[in-house]
């Protein structure tokens, strides 16, 4: 089964379009655990098997685990998720993006390595750079299109005065992975949920793509929102919740019963603005 077919199926399993991302910061951790690292898998395994039947994906941040030194816990992580829930794709949240032969080795350490169904990608060193992915033909790309960080103005609203029509460069990469790059039907795209007007315009040029839409919850992106702009039948949406989910309660005793009380307000916000 490839990474479009194991989303779909998580989406109908647990009736929901919510992803958790896992995005471990020790000093944020509950009661005794706090300030300890050593405790990042312990944290992320307990809000995995409280939010397991409410997702569509989780999303473990890279960075939060080699901060830290604890690639070792992300790898035991990544094999909880699998064993725990099976049915639920997990997109490893890299961002990367370097010349082919380094990219080589990136896919290889998020599709071999970790495991991860599908990965996140910086398209800005263009397409060889992200070719070296697609030789996993059952894995998800899912390329950084309009970021939800208000910086994200700064290239990605520019207008391409060198192709025809003038489009913005997230607009043209939108219609790039629709399209020419899309070898085999396995891209998707990052849209923020800061910015339902641009979410609305990459769903219209890439009617089919999956969309990876973090910034709701903490940033303050608008759920029903980003649904109505989104999701289109045959074009789903991925929408990532991290802090909000994981930092809902501070005690131990309750912090991953919290977490699963945030993570089922918002995948409900979802289902009911999608009706
Ligand atoms: O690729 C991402 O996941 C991503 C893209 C983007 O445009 N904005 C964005 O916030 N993210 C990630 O989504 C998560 C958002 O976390 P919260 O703001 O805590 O929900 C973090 O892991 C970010 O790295």
């Amino acid at each position: 089964m490839n990474f479009i077919q194991q989303l779909s199926k998580a989406e109908q399993l647990n009736d929901s379009m919510l992803c958790v991302g896992l995005d471990p910061e020790p000093g944020k951790f509950p009661g005794a655990w706090k300030g300890d690292a050593g405790r990042i898998y312990d944290f992320c395994a307990a809000i995995v098997d409280a939010t397991k039947d409410l997702v569509s994906a989780f999303k473990p941040q890279i960075a939060y685990f080699a901060a830290h030194r604890a690639e070792d816990q992300l790898e035991r992580l990544m094999a909880h998720i699998k064993r725990v829930a099976p049915g639920v794709p997990v997109i490893l949240d890299a961002k990367r993006g370097d010349i082919g032969s380094t990219a080589e080795q990136y896919a290889k350490e998020a599709f071999e390595r970790y495991q991860a169904d599908a990965v996140t990608v910086s398209p800005f060193m263009g397409f060889d750079s992200v070719e070296p992915y697609l030789r996993y033909p059952d894995k998800g790309v899912i390329l950084l299109c309009r970021t939800s960080n208000a910086g994200g103005n700064d290239w990605q609203m520019q207008r391409l005065a060198d192709v025809p029509g003038q489009p913005r460069l997230f607009e043209h990469l939108a219609h790039l992975a629709q399209t020419q790059w899309n070898k085999n039907g396995q891209l998707g795209l990052v849209v923020g949920a800061t910015y339902p007007e641009e979410i609305a315009r990459v769903r219209e040029l890439a009617p089919s793509l999956p969309l990876l839409i973090p910034g709701v919850g903490a940033q303050g992106g608008d759920a029903a929102a980003t649904v109505k702009a989104g999701w289109r039948a045959g074009g789903p949406i991925i929408v990532n919740s991290s802090r909000a989910v994981l930092y809902a309660g501070a005690s131990l005793e309750d912090f991953a019963s919290a977490a699963r009380r945030a993570a089922q307000a918002t995948r409900e916000q979802l289902q009911t603005a999608r009706g």
